[in-house]
């Protein structure tokens, strides 16, 4: 089937993409990639019925004020207990050839699309089969498949170039030079006609960039850059004005007139629009009412009854239908739908290969006066049958192209050859595919290296690493007039005070880090999802890209406010210096790792905010400075504290092997350190034997330093941790 494209080649798809005109007689460009050989696969799909979560409250047995804060959450729920949104539905989309799924809002187009593509959420449940020329889907076949989502995922700040780059980076296999995908990103940029807005930014709401179909146009860019064999779109014309959604289609007309498969989700096409689809599948809350050519819905439905009025657009009728909001003369319009759904229900029980099928009896309405449908508790309608009209349409000629999946195709020949051809062609590229080809396109090297490129540059526009400077700035200095000069004070009474610029000195950063970095993977998690379902890339290389990215930011800002505090608050000098340093580092990397960890898990900032602040309030009051005799049977939890490692490093940094002297009895503000035994001459001032004594603390000042080893170890476990989270929430 060649579909309506046959007027429309490549050239004056090109030219309406790019808003050219072939018809005004400029030279429209080549557009190479619209004749790309691809390899031709025939998607089927057989009996999919799909059930999803009901909400369940969760807050039953909660007092009455509490149940509002409680989010509803889908519940793990058996079968029985879920929503059914997806009735049996079967068919077919060969090579070639647009498959449009059509229906009102809420129909199951978007969740039927998503399970032809190996997309369905997690937690919903699928019944029945797809095919790929006759192979269940794996992951390299995954990997020929283009899925444009509803919304646009696409980063904001980049531009067109930058964002067809990366992908082509990742996405193109490995032996293609970097020239060659750079010619390839230029190539599909010129097929679609986006060089005017080449190196403008997608943006977002709060940046302008590209029109919404420049936007859209990337999107479907982006999945062309793979030359993919089957091309699914979500409501691809959706916030498109009329022309732009026409050159949309055509583009997507002309891509499937190369030998791609291409199954698309329409909301309410123009009748423009409509007649440039092969096939239509039009479901009303998850039943098929139609399946077949779009040009025959018109005579199917008329045989039901319920023509098409003169002058309404024929997309807009069966959308009305589907929708149960035609009335007849004595029945409501559901009774209506409900009677369009026994009537397809009841064919395709008993033709099970589809409407093509010989002769069948297919319940049919009278003219004008529809006949009411039989409606069963559980939804299911029967058809009441009068049989007068029924047999005419369905003794198809091969125009409702159901095909069975066993059989092979039983309808009109494919340009591309026959589906029995490409079955055994197809099966024998896939299976050669299997042997050949690798899982991934880029080295692993390639996609670290890409996302680390692609990490910094999306954030370019980013204000908040110089307010991070000032702030770190302003708060280095208040603590350094609050604390100045205290490490010089070698009283009892200046090592206390020094004591609390050390824990605040860890402290600031550690919330600081954790704070910012649990924001990061929910920012990225549909991101990564649309990404990893494209098999674009390893998980941990995205999550070394995405946190080596970080490191500059993370360690320079908080060097500076180590070294004011430092040097303000007199601290001990010389090498020490550096040990500090490292080991306040050393912590932020911790508490960036808590922080990745909770945001990976809930993957909710808000949520792991609110986790955030009781972990940390909590590890701040048992970290060692607050409190120093804490009850035995919660004392435990100091040691899962990292601040109390630090703590505890950090004075070992600053006070082991100094001497101190205990002047509280005397005049301790003009003590000389440089003179003390004047002042214990004087009476004024006495050594201090044990300063872990005189802290009341349980940290032994002059041991080894091994804390340094624990704060590592939480380091590399937590880093583990985070990858082990970030993979559960990344897989399908
Ligand atoms: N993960 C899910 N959890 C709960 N309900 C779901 C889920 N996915 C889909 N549904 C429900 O399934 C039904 C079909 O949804 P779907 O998104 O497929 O419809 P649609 O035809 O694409 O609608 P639209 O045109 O508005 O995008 C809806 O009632 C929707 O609420």
């Amino acid at each position: 089937m060649s579909g309506g494209a046959a007027t429309v080649n490549g050239a004056t798809a090109a030219a309406a993409a790019s808003g050219g005109s072939a018809a005004n007689g400029a030279a429209p460009a080549p557009a190479t990639i619209f004749m790309e050989p691809t390899n031709e696969v025939v998607v089927q799909f057989q009996n999919i019925s799909c059930w999803v979560p009901q909400l369940d409250m969760g807050k039953k047995g909660l007092p009455e004020p509490l149940k509002g804060l409680v989010a509803p959450k889908p519940a793990l729920q058996a079968k029985a207990d879920m929503r059914q949104v997806l009735f049996n539905i079967s068919g077919e989309c060969e090579p070639g050839t647009m498959l449009a799924l059509m229906g009102p809002s809420g129909g199951g187009k978007t969740t039927l699309l998503s399970i032809l593509g190996g997309r369905a959420p997690k937690q919903t449940r699928q019944e029945g089969q797809v095919l790929f020329n006759g192979h269940k889907l794996t992951k390299r076949i995954k990997r020929q498949i283009g899925f444009v989502l509803q919304d646009d995922l696409l980063y904001a700040t980049l531009s067109v170039h930058e964002t067809l780059f990366f992908a082509a980076m990742l996405r193109l296999p490995k032996h293609k030079t970097k020239a060659e995908k750079l010619e390839r990103v230029d190539s599909v940029i010129k097929a679609l006609g986006l060089e005017k807005c080449r190196d403008t930014i997608i943006g977002d709401h709060l940046r302008r960039g590209v029109s919404g179909g420049e936007r859209k146009r990337v999107s479907v860019g982006h999945e062309l850059l793979i030359n993919p064999a089957i091309l699914l779109l979500d409501e691809p014309t959706s916030g498109l004005d009329s022309s732009a959604a026409r050159k949309l289609l055509m583009l997507l007309r002309e891509l499937a007139s190369s030998g791609r498969a291409i199954i698309t989700t329409i909301h309410q096409p123009s009748s423009f629009l409509y007649s440039q689809l092969d096939t239509v599948l039009l479901l009303s809350q998850g039943h098929p009412i139609y399946y077949g050519k779009g040009g025959e819905a018109a005579a199917w439905f008329q045989q039901l009854g319920v023509p098409c009025p003169f002058g309404v657009n024929i997309a807009d009728w069966i959308l009305d239908l589907a929708s149960g909001e035609v009335v007849g003369k004595q029945k409501t319009g559901e009774d209506m739908r409900l009677h369009l759904v026994a009537c397809s229900e009841q064919f395709l029980q008993q033709e099970p290969a589809g409407y093509a099928g010989g002769a069948v009896d297919v319940p049919a309405l009278t003219a004008g006066e529809p006949t009411v449908a039989v409606v069963t508790a559980d939804g299911s309608a029967m058809g009441h049958r009068d049989g007068a009209h029924g047999g005419a349409l369905v003794k198809r000629k091969g125009g409702l192209a159901h095909v069975d999946i066993e059989q092979g195709l039983s309808n009109g020949p494919s340009p591309h050859g026959s589906k029995g051809d490409l079955l055994d062609r197809s099966a024998t590229t896939l299976a050669a595919e299997r042997a050949g080809a690798s899982r991934w396109g880029a080295s692993y090297w390639t996609q670290f290296y890409t996302l680390f490129v692609r990490a910094v540059r999306v954030r370019r526009f980013e204000t908040l690493s110089q307010q991070d400077l000032i702030q770190f700035i302003i708060v280095g200095a208040i603590c350094g007039m609050i604390w100045w000069q205290v490490g010089q004070d070698k009283t009892l009474y200046g090592a206390q005070n020094a004591r609390g610029l050390l824990f605040f000195e860890g402290l600031f950063l550690a919330f600081r880090c954790l704070f910012q970095s649990l924001f990061v993977f929910p920012q990225e998690h549909k991101m990564m999802l649309k990404e990893r379902s494209s098999g674009m890339y390893r998980l941990s290389a995205f999550y070394l890209a995405r946190t080596a990215s970080d490191i500059p930011s993370d360690l320079s800002i908080p060097s500076l406010f180590i070294a004011i505090i430092y040097l303000m608050g007199g601290l001990r000098h010389g090498g020490y210096f550096f040990l500090n340093w490292l080991t306040v580092l050393l912590t932020t990397l911790v508490a960036q790792s808590f922080g990745l960890l909770l945001g990976a898990t809930v993957m909710n900032a808000k949520t792991a905010q609110t986790i955030a602040a009781v972990i940390m309030l909590t590890f701040m009051l048992v970290g060692g400075f607050y409190v120093t005799n804490i009850p035995v049977w919660i004392g435990w939890i100091k040691w899962l504290s990292f601040l109390t490692y630090t703590f505890s490093l950090l004075m070992k940094i600053e006070y082991k092997g100094q001497s101190f002297w205990d002047c509280s009895l005397g005049d301790d503000k003009n003590f000389n350190p440089s003179d003390p035994w004047n002042y214990v001459a004087s009476g004024q001032c006495a050594p201090v034997d044990d300063l872990n004594k005189e802290f009341h603390t349980s940290i032994d000042i002059n041991s080894v330093p091994w804390e340094a080893a624990v704060l590592i170890g939480f380091l590399v476990a937590g880093r583990i941790a985070v990858y082990i989270a970030l993979r559960k929430k990344t897989q399908r």
